[in-house]
Formats: structure tokens, sequence, C-alpha cells
């Protein structure tokens, strides 16, 4: 492993071998075996603890208080009960703390609930979309995403049942976080008495402070200042749980699937026992590694018994995802393959060595030619701390970094360019009109988006007949539109379900397509996946192809050994189902009449179509290696290999996503007709008259 691997320069802050050892024994059991008291001292040895005081008494004082601590030094878990044994929850008011990711919302409210022994859904409950484990009047600690922190404001736009919010790993800075910052700063002017808590690891927290700086006091009768302080407080919590050893790789690593490969076997067979977490990119990379580390231990007759190998996405069922939280068996190694949904505020107790790709897939918008790409990017220093922190929160660990140290120290980039930044807008601006706020350009961002990114969004809304003349929600869609709460295009195509009479059809699309992947793809059977693929193929396009996929798994009683066969992704399948099932739930709320059109394919694409306009593109004329122009800014684009389509080259064709990578390739296509499009869409392509020969 030496020869390989780099330990890294940057010395240890906090190890303390006694405590730490005394910390793995308790932590090593089930902490639902650990005692009341037990997990008390736990508590109180957390950095945090030494903070408990200055964090309330600035709480007390403070309208915003900006608290940045290293990963693992207990703000997630502690603050909101600091808050809540200071009294902040009392006369039914409720303390809320949002996270960027489901996972870590169900896994954090879980820990406090045990860390304060009462039931989950009690006194400790969390929300996430389709899902309340809450009790009105009883639930004193509230955990959720900040997307469902923001749907709630619908309802109650002051938030008046709060008294303080955290909004947690605020450094991420999802569109969400940065909405809800800006939207919080304009209720703490209406509502004084409400505190805020902004907290991360790595915050630039003189930016955020100068955000929430604000000239507006409030005053009583006599013109006295009320209420708390405005200028924010910065409160910085030192150190961290247990000493994490970073090691780098010597020299640049060219295939980061096959490195994490041989990095997780080596430790397999010369590190102590502990679980591994390993980050790479997407449901492809994790499958691919998944395979290949699972052929590795039988062929090379390894103690295959000895490793658990799960992946983790966003995409898996949630009974899969929850398999990381089961308790590693004695003699056992868990091997967890993840996205960077387990990189922030997750505790995985068995976790003792963690494997960082280095890379991430992340949205890329450019706003000119109003392509929004996912593309495979390196990740922040912030980022690399964060997955490091996942070592060393219960015990000391490792981090091996599949990068040089001197890559990590001179080229990557301290912080993420904030989501709002390299992205389209168009949910952004409709969840924000959905609230009210009419003047989207004027808005108090924490990071403002380019204006031509708010123009092109406004542009897209009005032609799918969301905003009106005055760019405001329309009604009914409009309003529908921000009820389903999707990506407005597929919002859009749901609600012309209706109309066309294929909901029943377009809902099991909608769900393919929040998915990253129905099919298995794995390394080295690429031939035998292509001949699985043509026998569900449609004339029409991956989407009536998934259509077949998803009646042959019903057909097949949702048989694993039906997907096997086939090449599709049983795990992929079982989410599908389940995000059907919210979807019609949805549907019905909204007055959807779900309807099949059984085999009348035209109106189902007519529906995608309806959604999609805006991915719209045309063969190029004479083109022999299938080129396509977005009829929208004219940008060259290919179909993706893996789409049934590739090859076929039908000659007007919409996408549902581009991905980069040697070239812009479209997944997901249909072939659609042209006067499709300009029903559809007459204002979008009004500058596209009948003559042009990109409508023809
Ligand atoms: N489920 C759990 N099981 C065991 N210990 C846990 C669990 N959750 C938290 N802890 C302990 O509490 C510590 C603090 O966790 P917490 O999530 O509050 O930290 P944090 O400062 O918010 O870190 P991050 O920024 O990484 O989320 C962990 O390092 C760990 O020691």
């Amino acid at each position: 492993m030496s020869q390989f691997w780099k330990p890294g320069a940057e010395k240890p802050r906090l190890l303390d071998d006694e405590e730490g050892g005394v910390l793995f024994l308790a932590a090593s059991a089930s902490s639902s075996r650990l005692g009341h008291s037990s997990i008390q001292k736990q508590r109180q040895r957390l950095p945090v603890y030494k903070y408990r005081t200055a964090i309330l008494y600035l709480v007390e004082t403070h309208a915003t208080t900006i608290i940045v601590g290293e990963t693992g030094s207990g703000k997630t878990t502690q603050i909101p009960q600091y808050l809540k044994e200071a009294g902040w929850a009392d006369g039914g008011r409720v303390i809320a703390c949002t996270q960027p990711r489901r996972l870590a919302v169900q896994a954090v409210a879980s820990r406090v609930a045990e860390e304060m022994g009462v039931k989950l859904g009690e006194e400790v409950g969390y929300t996430i979309r389709f899902e309340n484990l809450t009790n009105t009047g009883v639930t004193m600690i509230k955990f959720l995403t900040d997307g469902v922190l923001l749907k709630e404001m619908m309802d109650d736009p002051l938030l008046s049942k709060y008294s303080v919010i955290m909004v947690d790993e605020a450094h991420e800075r999802s569109i969400s976080t940065d909405i809800l910052l800006g939207l919080l700063k304009k209720i703490q002017q209406r509502r004084p008495e409400l505190r805020l808590i902004i907290s991360s690891a790595t915050i630039e927290a003189k930016s955020m402070a100068a955000f929430f700086q604000t000239s507006k006091k409030h005053r009583g009768m006599e013109g006295e200042v009320l209420g708390p302080r405005i200028e924010p407080a910065i409160l910085s919590v030192e150190g961290r749980g247990f000493n994490v050893q970073i090691h780098y790789v010597e020299g640049p690593v060219s295939n980061y699937v096959q490195a994490v490969v041989s990095t997780v076997l080596l430790i397999h067979d010369r590190e102590p026992m502990g679980d591994i977490l390993v980050f790479l990119t997407g449901q492809d990379d994790i499958d691919a590694a998944v395979k290949l580390l699972t052929e590795e231990v039988q062929n090379c007759g390894r103690n295959s018994l000895g490793l658990i190998i799960l992946p983790l996405y966003s995409g898996l069922p949630r009974a899969e995802q929850e398999l990381i939280f089961a308790p590693t068996p004695r003699g056992k190694r868990k091997v967890v393959i993840s996205t960077n949904i387990a990189e922030t505020s997750l505790t995985l107790e068995g976790v003792v060595y963690v494997v960082d790709s280095g890379f991430s897939k992340q949205r890329s918008y450019n706003p000119l030619s109003d392509i929004e790409n996912l593309v495979v990017a390196p990740i922040s220093k912030a980022s690399a701390r964060q997955r490091a922190g996942r070592a060393g929160r219960v015990r000391p660990g490792k981090c091996y970094r599949l990068y040089t140290e001197e890559y990590f120290i001179n080229e990557m980039s301290a912080e993420g360019i904030p989501e709002m930044q390299r992205s389209n807008l168009v949910s952004c601006v409709i969840q924000l009109k959905a609230l009210g706020i009419d003047n989207i350009l004027g808005f108090d961002w924490p990071a403002p988006p380019s204006p031509e990114a708010m123009v092109r969004a406004l542009e897209v809304l009005y032609s799918l007949g969301v905003l009106d003349d005055d760019a405001k929600l329309t009604s009914p869609a409009g309003f529908q539109v921000a009820e389903i709460a999707l990506d407005p295009m597929i919002s859009k195509m749901i609600l012309s379900s209706s109309e066309l009479g294929c909901s029943e059809e377009i809902i099991t699309i909608a769900a393919v397509l929040s998915i990253q992947s129905v099919w298995v793809s794995g390394r080295g059977a690429q031939k035998e996946l292509d001949e699985a693929k043509l026998r569900f193929a449609a004339a029409e396009g991956d989407h009536v192809t998934f259509l077949n996929v998803y009646k042959g798994f019903l057909q097949s009683g949702k048989s694993p050994q039906w997907c096997h066969k086939n090449y599709i992704n049983y795990q992929a399948m079982k989410k599908v189902i389940e995000i059907r099932e919210q979807l019609k739930r949805t549907a019905q709320r909204l007055g959807i009449v779900l309807k099949s059109c059984e085999t009348d394919m035209l109106v189902v694409r007519k529906a995608i179509t309806a959604g999609f306009f805006a991915n719209a593109c045309r063969l190029e004329a004479f083109s022999h290696n299938g080129k396509y122009r977005t009829i929208r800014g004219s940008q060259e684009v290919y179909i993706h290999p893996s789409s049934v389509l590739f090859r076929v080259n039908p000659k007007w064709v919409i996408y549902h996503s581009l991905v980069s990578t040697d070239r812009r390739y479209m997944r997901n296509v249909t072939s659609v007709e042209p006067s499709w499009l300009r029903e559809a869409a007459p204002h979008y392509y009004k500058h596209q008259p009948p003559s042009n020969p990109m409508l023809h």
C-alpha cells in the first residue's frame, strides 16, 4: 500500500486515543443498545458541547447566528437539542433543522430521537417529500429538507410555528438552500422573534453574515429599537471528533472506478476491520464498481464472505438505501459505494475508511444556449473534507483520496459554485412565483443567478402555460405545476396527459425519468444488454420503450429473475413503482383523471412533447454521423448510444436530458413531428416561422 499511497502532510488536530478507545467500544455495539447515560456522556464529549452556553446566548440576542464547525463536531444533532432544553420549543413552538438531502433528514432525526430517548415522530420528527413523521402539538424538533420547508411556506408564508430555523450544511448551496436563505431574510423583517442559525463545516461566514446584515431595525412606539440584534453573530466551533489520516495517490489516476476497486481490495486485505465508504459519481459508475468488485473478490479467491457490498444512490428503493445503516455482522466488512448523497450529515457507525474518487456529477448550465448538462466534474475542497469527515465519527479513521496532494492543495477549488449559478432556473422561478414573489429579478439572493438564466426560465414557463402575460402563475395550470413540485416540464407533461387520456402511461414515464436508468449498466456485457434492449425497443423511442419494460415487469409478477435475464435493474424498477404510487396520489389530489390510452402511443408522444418541446432537435441535413441541432440555440448534439434510437436517427426528436463526455449526448429520446412543437408552444417557436427550414 505504501508504494501507491502517500500520507498527507496535514497534522491531526485532535487525537485522544484513550477517549477514542472508550467511544469506539461504546459505539461498536449498536447504539440502540447503548444506555441513556452512555449517550449523554457521548454527547458531552462532542466539541460543540463546550459552546452550548455561547450558542444559546448568541441565539437569544441575535436574529441570525452563523455557526462554523468542523464536520463531526456535533452541530446537527446537538444544537436543536440545546435549543429545546433552553425552552425554544415551549408553548407549542417548533425548532426546525433543514438538510439538503432526504436520507440525512431521516438519519439525523432518528439519532436525535434516540439521544433524547423518545419515539421518532413524537417530540422529534421529520418531514420529507411524501412522508411526514411528525405529530402536531407534540413535535418540538423537526428535521426536514429545505425543499419541504419552502413548500410549507405556500400554506404559512411566515412559517409562524417555528421559533428557530437552523439551515444546516449551508455550504452545499443547493438551489433550495439559496431560495430559503433569501426568503428567511424577508420573513425575519416581518417576524423579529424568529431566530435563524446558519450552520456548516466550511461556509464563507463573512459573506453569509454580510447577506443577513440588514439596516432595517424593528422599532417600538417611541422609536426604540426592539427585538434581537440584527447584525449576525459568527461562532466558530473548534475541534472535531476523531483524527482522520489522509492518504493521497502518488500520481494521477486514469480510471477511478478501477482505482476504487483496487483500493477497497487493498484495504480489505491489509487493514484492520472496519467498514469502507466509497464516493463515486452516479448510478452507472457505482453499478460498474459493485460488479467489478464482486467479480474480483470471487475470481481472486479472496474471502468473498467477508465483504458486504452495498450501492447507495437516490434511485435506489428506500429499503435498499436503509441497508447501509444495518450493523455489520461480526467478522464481516461492509463496503458502501455511494454518490454524494452520503457526503453530509450522515454517520455510518462502522465506517473507518473512506475512499474518495474526487469527482461528482454536477449540473452545468449555459443560459445563452439554454443547455443544461449533467457532467462529471472535480469536487471542491469543502466536499473533499465532508467526504473525509464520514470516517472518524465514532473512532479514528483513514481517508484515501484518489488524487494527489499537490492537486488538492493547488488546484482544487475551495468551494463549489452555488447550484443557482450553474442550473436552469425553471423550477426555482416557479417556486418563487408560487410563493407570491413577483419581482424575481429584484429578489435578494445570497448569490444572484445570471439575468439571462432568469429570462430563459421565464420564457420557458410562459411557453409551458405556467405563467401569464403579467408573469403571474396561471390558474389552474400554473398552480398545479407548482403543486406537483417536479421539474415543471415533467409536471406539464402529466397535466397534458390528463387532457389526452394517457395519464397512466405518462405517470409511469415520469417515474422512470426520475431515476437514472432502468438498465443494468455493468461492464463487459454490452452486447447482451443491447440484445435485451431490443426485446423492448419501441420505434417511437426510449419513453415508449420504458412503458414496454414496465409492462413486462408487471407481467413477470415483479420478478427479480426476469429483471436479471433482461438486464433490467430490479432495484430501479422497485423505485419506479414507489415513485409511481407517489405521483398517482399527487395526481389524484389535483383531480387528474387516471386513464390509460392502451396502445395509442401517438397521444403519449404528444403529451411528452407538451412538456419537453423546449428540448427539440432536428437531424442535420445530409448528416451521416447522426448530428442533430437543437431548435433553440442551434447547438450540436447526438443521440446517446444507450438510446434505442441510437443509429436510427429520426428527423425530429425531443430529449429529456443532456450529458457531456466527448460530445453532447441526448438521453431518453423520442421521435416527434414538428407540427406538434408549434401546437404545444406557439410562443416558444414564434421566431421560427413556417418558412424556417429548422421547423420542416
Ligand atoms: N447514528 C449515530 N450513531 C453513532 N454516533 C452518532 C450518530 N450520529 C451522530 N453521532 C455522533 O455525533 C457526532 C456528531 O454528529 P453531527 O451530525 O451532529 O455532527 P456535525 O457537526 O453536524 O457534522 P456534519 O457537518 O458532518 O453533519 C458524530 O461524529 C458521532 O460521533
